[in-house]
C-alpha cells in the first residue's frame, strides 16, 4: 500500500491547514502524512508513492530566508528558523532511487486573481520536484488567503480537499514509478 507525504511551508498557518484539508482528501483512497518542511525527513523512504508540496507565495516566488525575516519584522510572524522551510528542504532531499510522483500548491492573496494565472511558488516548486527525479502528475492548485496573514478565502479548505481527492484517483488509475 503507497503512502501520500504532504509537506509544507506556512507563516500564518493558512498553508498548513490547506495541507492538511489535502491530506484528509487524499485519505479517502491512500494513507497520507503531513509534515511542515522544517521538520520534514531528509530522505523519502520508498513506501512513500505520492509527494505533495506547498507554500506561501512571498515577493512572487517561494518563501526565502530574507522574506521570511520581512515577515517576521513587518506581520509579526514567528519563525523559529529563517534558513529552513521548502525551498532548503526541496534542496536537500534525497528521493527513493525509483523516483516518485508529485505535486506543487502555493498560497497567495486574494486582492489580484489576475496574479495566480502567473504561477509564481508552485512553479519554483514544480522545477525543484522535477530536479529532483519526481514525475510532477497534476497542475498546481492555487488557494487563496483573504488577507497576508489570512483566514482563507472562504471554501478554500474544501477546494483542498477535493483537490487531495482527485490526486488520489490520479495516483490510483495509472503506474506510480516514474
Ligand atoms: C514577505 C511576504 C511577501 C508576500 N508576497 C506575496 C506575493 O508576491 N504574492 C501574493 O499573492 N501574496 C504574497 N504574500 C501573501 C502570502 O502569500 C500570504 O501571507 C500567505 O499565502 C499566507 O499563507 P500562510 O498563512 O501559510 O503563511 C506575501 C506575504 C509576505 C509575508
Amino acid at each position: 500500500m503507497i503512502r501520500a507525504l504532504v509537506v509544507y511551508e506556512s507563516v500564518f498557518g493558512d498553508g498548513r491547514a490547506i495541507a492538511h484539508a489535502i491530506a484528509e482528501g487524499l485519505s479517502s483512497s491512500i494513507s497520507a502524512d503531513v509534515v511542515a518542511a522544517a521538520e520534514a525527513p531528509s530522505e523519502i523512504g520508498p513506501d512513500v508513492g505520492l509527494l505533495v508540496v506547498g507554500g506561501p507565495n512571498h515577493a512572487f516566488g517561494m518563501p526565502r530566508p530574507s522574506t521570511r525575516e520581512g515577515a517576521a519584522k513587518q506581520y509579526g510572524a514567528d519563525i523559529p528558523d529563517t534558513g529552513a522551510g521548502l525551498h532548503e528542504w526541496l534542496g536537500t532531499v534525497r528521493m527513493p532511487a525509483d523516483g516518485l510522483v508529485a505535486a506543487a500548491f502555493d498560497t497567495r492573496g486574494s486582492g489580484h486573481r489576475m496574479l495566480a494565472k502567473m504561477d509564481h511558488a508552485s512553479r519554483t516548486e514544480e522545477k525543484l520536484l522535477t530536479r529532483l527525479g519526481a514525475r510532477v502528475v497534476a497542475p498546481a492548485e492555487h488557494f487563496f488567503v483573504v488577507d497576508t496573514k489570512g483566514p482563507l478565502v472562504d471554501g478554500e479548505e474544501d477546494r483542498a480537499r477535493a483537490w487531495g481527492r482527485t490526486l488520489a484517483e490520479l495516483v490510483a488509475s495509472r503506474p506510480l514509478t516514474p
